[in-house]
């Protein structure tokens, strides 16, 4: 079977400044990961090159079985989801929210819009569902709250049934309760074997949702460790990767983490 990423030796350099630094890192269908890493790791960087955004300085990208370089970009991106703040901010406040889901299956695909409105529209009806924002449908998106907008934006990037959808820091900035909604339904999307391969960027371990299989820690543009959460989520590993003694256990599914004193 053909690997949904497979980055070998991925290296992105800025002037004399290297972003990513010679990252081998291979995602399966089936599996969802959670890339964990601080401030300036490469997190975002390498979500830039798994969804076609960027190019590596030197090593090769495959995504969903093309080598980026090699294959028309523009094709690729719509079978890609992604959610990112920066791509939060585009989308109009004047919009409906039924249409900010609605538009992403014309604006990626272009599909023959008559044939397809009613399926669109119901696609877009059970999306706004399963996240629990249905009800705000008619609302203009600029009057959400953060949490329904994180989640309307989810709604959003799976429209177009993507193969691959990378989720950057979905829960940053949302209190205590929009976090755990919000953990609740990636925790749903992850054990629904319909769902897509699914890559999780986060800051914080309480909030992996339980269904994700695997992990990827990065430390300064370099893989710390990855593999499976619960061989790879030790306090030693957590540790390395933020340069703070810390301890890491998990609790029913989900994980805490705190220095230790
Ligand atoms: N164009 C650029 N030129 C030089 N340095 C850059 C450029 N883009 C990013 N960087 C640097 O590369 C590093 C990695 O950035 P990136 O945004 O990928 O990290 P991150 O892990 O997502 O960080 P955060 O957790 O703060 O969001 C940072 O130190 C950043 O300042």
């Amino acid at each position: 079977m053909t690997d949904v990423l497979d980055l070998q030796d991925v290296t992105i350099r800025r002037g004399t400044t290297t972003i990513l630094d010679r990252v081998t890192w291979t995602v399966r269908e089936g599996e969802r990961w959670v890339v964990l890493g601080r401030n300036g790791a490469g997190k975002t960087t390498m979500l830039q090159v798994a969804s076609g955004r960027m190019h590596p300085t030197s090593g090769t990208a495959d995504l969903l079985g093309a080598r980026l370089g090699r294959v028309d970009v523009f094709e690729l991106r719509p079978r890609i989801g992604l959610s990112s703040a920066v791509l939060a901010d585009r989308i109009p406040g004047g919009e409906s929210v039924r249409d900010v889901v609605l538009t992403a299956a014309y604006g990626v695909t272009g599909r023959w819009r008559e044939s397809y409105e009613e399926l669109d529209e119901s696609r877009a009806s059970d999306l706004l569902r399963a996240f629990g924002v249905e009800h705000l449908s008619e609302r203009f998106f600029g009057t959400l709250s953060e949490g329904e907008r994180k989640r309307v934006q989810i709604a959003r990037s799976l429209m177009s049934d993507p193969e691959l959808l990378l989720l950057d820091e979905p829960a940053a900035g949302l209190d205590l309760g929009g976090r755990e909604e919000l953990v609740a339904a990636l925790s749903e999307l992850a054990s629904d074997p319909r769902s897509p391969v699914l890559v999780l960027v986060t800051h914080h371990v309480e909030e992996i949702p339980p269904g994700f299989t695997h992990l990827l820690l990065l430390r300064d543009g370099g893989v710390h460790a990855a593999g499976p959460i619960e061989q790879v989520l030790t306090p030693e590993n957590l540790s390395g990767a933020f340069g703070v003694d810390l301890d890491v256990q998990e609790q029913s599914g989900r994980w805490v983490a705190r220095a230790r004193t």
